[in-house]
């Protein structure tokens, strides 16, 4: 129609038709140009398709939903989703959240770069200016350096790292849990923590240099300080400034980066000098710090101390959260005590059939010196040993499934988003994932999902590590967990070397067991435990 009318004009000879046409075309012209404009408009908002998201109402007198989730989380969030669908707003913990249910959803929540996990935690926190403060390179949003570091360097080689995982958790396990005899741990988490931190000092440094006692103490001393330092309650725009203005000078981090630099240096020069001497017979360790020196120029790092800088984002990413889960594990352990037996059966039959194979090998290989040395059954918990361990990788995945917080995972909107389903999500909301909707679903976890199972996954195909929009306890998608492989070996070899130490583990109040199995991540433990040695 308008190139008709701007054809007619061309062609036309006649002044007069002129002057008639030009406010004809003029006024389509701008008909068209304003319905192009409105249609853009509400077009680029899904104007026509979105919805506005439903606000959960609030019980009378209460300023948010915290009371009402907290007395039964599950409860709550199946009466949000019946009452108001898969998306929904929560007060919950001083925030607004909008709130994501099913596995669809969950899917499109990992897969939106435009939700950014690391904005949120900067949001909340305030962090990445502390963050920044403990490196010198790759201080750009969103780099996946340390991502990177456990990938190539962690991933590939854990079954390297399994001997030393293994001989430190033994050693730590005996310095802090001499024979037993119902002896009651009320902070089991405290032993866990140095358990798991020394195993993790010997992946990212080496055994010489994470078997050093200041190491240690810096792997499990450095979140919580990191916790202190952001401090609790709300943060407010001006607290939040006021943090970000004091990291950037005074990093509590700062103590421990000099510990870490000061155990590797002589270390790194030891090993230079090694390599020039012995050239090309140099056997390289395979800890996360000699693949970092390896990579130096890859990775852009300045110096030792950037490198420490980086090891201590590592530290602050892995040790902490490995230690809460491991030390939950053991509530499970306590309460589900009737399928332990189960688990020792499993482990025993396991481990005798690995240690005649290392020994077969030995034998085979003329090397009759090492086979005494494999007596010991924990010398049998190899990688190979704990993937034949099917019930136990199930355990460990139930748990891990069963103690899920309902929602997680909060990200930040970085623009205005429309779901699939034409909710409209705007710029700067935290999202969390509805894990209600995921982890206790009979569509994605088989029947009674709201029952601890522990051989729900065996023969599925599902193990510990494997995420999918039915387990998101390791996230998903590109930033998903990339440690997930060697935590699931540590969990698995903590139950394996406390079931093979201890005959009963119990828990000190079992009336408390329901908050102990589903404790909110880093929250004080709600019972001790009680420790009984195999006579
Ligand atoms: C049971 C123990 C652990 C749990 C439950 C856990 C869980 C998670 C989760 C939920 C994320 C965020 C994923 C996302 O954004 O979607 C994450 C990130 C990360 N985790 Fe773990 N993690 C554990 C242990 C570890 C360990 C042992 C390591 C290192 C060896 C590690 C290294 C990392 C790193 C480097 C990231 C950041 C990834 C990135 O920025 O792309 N985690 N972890």
């Amino acid at each position: 129609m308008l190139f008709n009318l701007l054809v007619n004009i061309q062609s036309s000879d006649q002044p007069g038709a002129i002057k008639v046409n030009v406010p004809l075309v003029a006024f389509t012209a701008s008909l068209a140009y304003l319905a192009i404009k409105v249609a853009g408009s509400y077009c680029s908002q899904n104007w026509l398709t979105s919805l506005d998201i439903p606000t959960v109402a609030l019980k009378t007198g209460a300023t948010t939903h915290d009371q009402e989730y907290r007395q039964d989380p599950q409860a709550f969030m199946l009466k949000c989703e019946r009452e108001y669908g898969p998306v929904y707003n929560v007060y919950l913990m001083n925030q607004l959240l909008t709130i994501v249910s099913g596995p669809d959803l969950a899917r499109e929540f990992y897969l939106n770069k435009d939700l950014s996990f690391a904005d949120a935690l900067d949001k909340i926190t305030g962090m990445r200016t502390y963050i920044y403060s403990l490196t010198k390179s790759n201080q750009v949003v969103d780099n996946m350096v340390i991502h990177w570091l456990v990938r190539d360097f962690v991933t590939p080689k854990v079954h390297l790292f399994m001997p030393s995982v293994v001989r430190n958790m033994e050693e730590q396990l005996d310095s802090q849990l001499e024979h037993c005899d119902r002896k009651l741990i009320k902070e089991p988490i405290r032993i866990i923590e140095k358990i798991v931190g020394s195993a993790m000092a010997c992946v990212f440094m080496g055994e010489e240099i994470g078997r050093q006692p200041q190491v240690i103490d810096t792997f499990v001393r450095c979140a919580p300080d990191f916790a202190t330092a952001i401090g609790h309650g709300t943060k407010d725009f001006w607290r939040l400034l006021y943090l970000k203005f004091k990291y950037a000078y005074t990093s509590p981090m700062t103590k421990h980066i000099k510990v870490l630099v000061d155990a590797a240096t002589p270390v790194i020069l030891r090993r230079r000098k090694e390599e020039a001497e012995q050239g090309a017979a140099y056997v390289r360790p395979h800890d996360v710090l000699q693949g970092m020196l390896d990579n130096f120029d890859k990775y852009n790092f300045v110096d030792i101390e950037d490198v420490c800088g980086h090891l201590l984002l590592l530290v602050l990413a892995s040790v902490n959260n490995a230690s809460d889960f491991g030390a939950n594990m053991l509530y499970y352990l306590a309460q589900y005590h009737e399928h332990t037996d189960k688990l020792r059966e499993e482990i025993q039959e396991v481990l005798s059939e690995e240690a005649r194979e290392i020994e077969d090998l030995a034998i085979k290989d003329g090397n009759t010196a090492d086979a005494p040395k494999i007596i010991k059954p924990s010398d049998a918990l190899t990688a190979n040993a704990l993937k034949k361990m099917v019930h136990l990788d199930s355990f460990v995945r139930e748990a891990l499934r069963y103690r899920s917080e309902m929602h997680s995972f909060t990200h930040l909107a970085r623009k205005d988003l429309t779901l699939s389903n034409g909710f409209r999500i705007p710029k700067g909301r935290l999202v969390a994932i509805n894990l209600r909707s995921t982890h206790m679903e009979e569509a994605l976890q088989g029947p009674d999902p709201m029952e601890f199972r522990p051989w729900r996954f065996v023969g599925k195909g599902k193990s510990a590590s494997k995420v999918g929009t039915d387990f998101l306890q390791f996230g998903m998608g590109k930033r998903a967990c990339p440690g997930r492989f060697i935590a699931t070996h540590d969990l698995k070899a903590l139950v394996c070397l406390m079931l093979s130490r201890f005959s009963k583990i119990e828990m000190e109040d079992p009336s408390k067991a329901d908050a102990a199995l589903h404790a909110r991540q880093h929250a004080p433990t709600v019972t001790g435990l009680l420790f009984t040695s195999h006579h």
